[in-house]
């Protein structure tokens, strides 16, 4: 089934509150900060394997322990339910390996 964009009252309950809107864009993000590369590369590894499950794709740029994202769904232009779900799912595995 196509993804469809959030309703306010979704963006309002489910948009983490550690996330922010990219400006001019439908869309959310966050920057992550490791310990070092490998903890940083750890985490977009074990985020690769459940996107590919999800079919929902990051957008990211890593440079040694830092991790940019941005999250949006292409094929409805702008916010989902697939974009809060992975945002919280990085977030559960950025507190877990950020020990
Ligand atoms: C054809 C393939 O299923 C689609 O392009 C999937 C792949 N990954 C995706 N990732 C994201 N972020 N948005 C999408 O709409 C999307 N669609």
């Amino acid at each position: 089934m196509a993804p469809t964009l959030l309703t306010e009252e979704q963006r309002k309950e489910l948009i983490p509150k550690d996330w922010e809107m990219v400006t001019g864009r439908d869309a959310i993000k966050k920057t992550f900060t490791f310990k070092d590369f490998n903890q940083a590369f750890s985490f977009m590894t074990r985020v690769a394997l459940v996107a590919e499950q999800m079919n929902h794709h990051p957008e990211w740029f890593n440079v040694y322990n830092r991790v940019e994202v941005t999250l949006a769904t292409h094929d409805c232009s702008g916010l989902s339910t697939n974009d809060t779900k992975m945002a919280d799912i990085m977030n559960q595995f950025f507190n877990q390996l950020h020990q």
